[in-house]
Order: C-alpha cells, then sequence, then structure tokens
C-alpha cells in the first residue's frame, strides 16, 4: 500500500500542510527539533489512531489550538482509501471514506506502518513490557480481532486488580464478583496468549532468514514465546481459556494478597535465541542490534503475508545506527517493494547510492520545501 498524500492540520508544529508522496523512498531532512519525527508520528498515528511516542493525545494538537487532523489517501491493490482522524481534548475521531467509524477496531488496518527508531534497538534487551506493547501493536493491525480482544483484556485487567486491592484492604468481601472477574479475564488473556502465539511463529519463520542473511549464515534466530501455560500447536483458546481459569481459581488467596493479577499475557515475554543462547543475557551488542532489525523487518514480509499488502515502513533517524552491513539489509531487502520515509539531520548519513530515486523534502520549522526527485 501506498500513502500518496498526507494533510495535517495544527497537528505539532505542523499548522496546515499538504504533502504528496513518492511511492518509493521519501527523505525528511531537516535540523533537530524541526518537525521530522512529527511527521512520522503523524504517519503512524494516521494507521494506529494512536502515537509511538505519547499516550497523551492532547500533546498531538498544536500548543495555540484545540484541535488536530490528519489525513490522507491510502492507495491499495483494491482501490483508493481517504483516511481522516480529529483529535481533541475529549478524544478522537475516525473516519474511512468520509464515514465516521463508531469502533477503532474498524479502522485500524486500513493503513498499516512499521516503525523503526532508535529506541526499536532495545527490544531485545529492554524490559519485558517493551516486548508485549510490541506484539500488540503489531498484532492489532493484522488482526481487528486481536484488537478487540486485548482491548477487552485490559480493561477488564484494570477492574480485577482495582477488586482484588478492595479485598485486599477488606473494602470488598464478596469473592463471587471476582470468580465472575476472572472467567471473563480468561476468557480474553486465552484469545490473546493463543493469537500471540501464532503469531510469533510466522514472524519467527520470516525473522530465522533475515537473520541468518544479515549475519552472512553464521547465525541461527529462534523467538520462544515465553507464557505462564503451556502451549503447543494444538493448544485451543478454549484449552487455554481452562487452564488461565484455573491459576486463578487455585491461586487465589494470593492473587488477593498482592492485590493484582499475577497471571494472564500481562506476565508474558519474548526470549530472542541466536544459535540456541538467549541473545538478551550473552548476545554481544551487534548480535542484538542484528535481532531487533531482523525481527522488524520481518513484520513487513508477516504483515505481507497476513494482510495480502506491503505496509509502509518508517525509519526515524535509524541509518546512523547501523553499520554499513545493516544499513546495506535495511536499505535494499525492501525499498523497491515497500513505500519508505525516512527522517535524517544529514544526507551524509545515509548511504545514498543504495537508494533509487529518493524524494526529498527539507523540513524546517514545521514547514516543508518542495519535495524534489533526485
Ligand atoms: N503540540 C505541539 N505544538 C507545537 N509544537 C510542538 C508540539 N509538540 C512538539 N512541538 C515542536 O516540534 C518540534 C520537535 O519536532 P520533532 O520531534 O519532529 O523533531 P525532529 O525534527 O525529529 O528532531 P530530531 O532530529 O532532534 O529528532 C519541537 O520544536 C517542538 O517544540
Amino acid at each position: 500500500m501506498i500513502l500518496s498524500e498526507l494533510h495535517l492540520h495544527n497537528f505539532r508544529n505542523y499548522e496546515d500542510l499538504t504533502v504528496h508522496f513518492a511511492p518509493g523512498v521519501n527523505v525528511l531532512i531537516g535540523h533537530n527539533a524541526q518537525g521530522k519525527t512529527n511527521m512520522l508520528e503523524a504517519i503512524y498515528a494516521l494507521s494506529l489512531t494512536r502515537s509511538h511516542r505519547t499516550h497523551n493525545n492532547r500533546e498531538l494538537i498544536n500548543w495555540q489550538h484545540k484541535s488536530a487532523t490528519i489525513s490522507g489517501i491510502v492507495q491499495k491493490t483494491s482501490g483508493r482509501v481517504p483516511l481522516e482522524l480529529e483529535f481533541t481534548s475529549k478524544g478522537k475521531r475516525a473516519k474511512v471514506n468520509h464515514l465516521e467509524q463508531a469502533r477503532l477496531s474498524t479502522y485500524v488496518g486500513q493503513l498499516n506502518a512499521i516503525l523503526f527508531a532508535p529506541e526499536d534497538l532495545s527490544l531485545v534487551k529492554g524490559a519485558p513490557a517493551l516486548r508485549r506493547h510490541f506484539m500488540d501493536m503489531e498484532f492489532s493491525q493484522m488482526s481487528s480481532k486481536y484488537l478487540y480482544n486485548a482491548g477487552q483484556y485490559r480493561t477488564l485487567l484494570r477492574q480485577r486488580n482495582k477488586y482484588l486491592k478492595q479485598l485486599k484492604y477488606g473494602q470488598q468481601h464478596d469473592k463471587v464478583l471476582l470468580g465472575v472477574l476472572s472467567d471473563q479475564l480468561a476468557a480474553y488473556g486465552a484469545e490473546v496468549i493463543i493469537a500471540r502465539y501464532q503469531f510469533l511463529q510466522h514472524l519467527e519463520k520470516w525473522a530465522s532468514q533475515l537473520h541468518e542473511k544479515i549475519s552472512l549464515n553464521a547465525e541461527q534466530l529462534r523467538l520462544d514465546y515465553i507464557t505462564q501455560l503451556k502451549l503447543n500447536e494444538e493448544t485451543t483458546v478454549e484449552q487455554a481459556y481452562q487452564d488461565l481459569l484455573g491459576l486463578y481459581q487455585s491461586h487465589v488467596n494470593w492473587e488477593i494478597e498482592k492485590g493484582t493479577t499475577m497471571y494472564g499475557p500481562q506476565r508474558d515475554d519474548i526470549h530472542f535465541m541466536v544459535n540456541g543462547k538467549n541473545v538478551q543475557s550473552f548476545g554481544s551488542q551487534g548480535q542484538q542490534r542484528t535481532t531487533a532489525l531482523s525481527v522488524k523487518l520481518a513484520e513487513i514480509d508477516l504483515m505481507k503475508e497476513q494482510t495480502g499488502e506491503y505496509p509502509l515502513l518508517l525509519l526515524d533517524d535509524v541509518l546512523s545506527e547501523l553499520d554499513t552491513i545493516r544499513q546495506t539489509h535495511l536499505l535494499t531487502a525492501f525499498q523497491d517493494k515497500v513505500q519508505t520515509f525516512l527522517t535524517t539531520t544529514s544526507l551524509n548519513d545515509v548511504a545514498r547510492q543504495l537508494i533509487h530515486q529518493p524524494k526529498i523534502f527539507e523540513i524546517e520549522h514545521g514547514t516543508l520545501s518542495k519535495g524534489e526527485t533526485q
């Protein structure tokens, strides 16, 4: 898919902007704090209805105004789809083909984008919450069912945790309601766990091929989904539900003592195994980077496999962080198939010879000089 045009109105430091992108590589160049990341953030938000760097929508609205709009035209094999998102202090509204969507889960998936920023290099060595967030963001784009189940799970988890705290401090005594919450939580939790397990298996298939290439055939990558349930390829959602419910039922007193939910997908993790060893604990920094890169790039193939369309690739200032082999991989593997947006402060950081006919935009104080094809 291709984002052919983007309009920003009072989004961050952009007051009014219309930009036409090239189907190939778009380079956004500018000094620090001019609006390069803001533009990638706008594209990412148009895809997922939320920013990759803040949960607070208010931050997306220009300081002088009360609402912000991002809109754009997506070209897919099935046709042209206009998308629009409006952020106000009260919330957000999403439109597909000019029709407002009652549920965000019917909006997400219209435009798919993979964002790769320097902080993604810590996908491997960072905290487990980062990897869970990664799974949620990526799998939600591929499956509205996953998006819905994960959202329901989060809401119920908050309710159950609150209730467990009330039981702990004697503000509630009735365990029947806890049983009801446990049952519902186990049902959504099982859906999330099984979907993550299955998506990770597909992701592993693509990531291991890429990892082998980038490491020049020296390394084999495996992705292990770490969960409290015992899973195999035959495990059904129903079995996972029974197992998770069983854990809640048999540890009810411990959970009340802790005042929080101790079981479920909010405790899961991914282990990245390189040549059989966990690269988080035993890998060099280079191996961790290669792993993060392979996994991120693998999502492109996975999305194509799951949705029939290549996503957009958003590269926020990552080229300067990668050595020549990894840069070459990043730029050569996908640029003829995938519309790419990359930000940089200087073209010296970009191996220009690797990019075929980039369209270059200079960004200064939230305005854009006309894009030129080089
Ligand atoms: N809500 C907002 N309203 C107006 N301006 C904003 C808002 N949020 C951020 N900005 C401005 O946007 C600019 C930052 O833009 P951005 O994060 O895109 O920088 P960048 O060009 O990617 O720079 P770097 O190369 O340092 O990452 C800053 O000048 C900041 O003051």
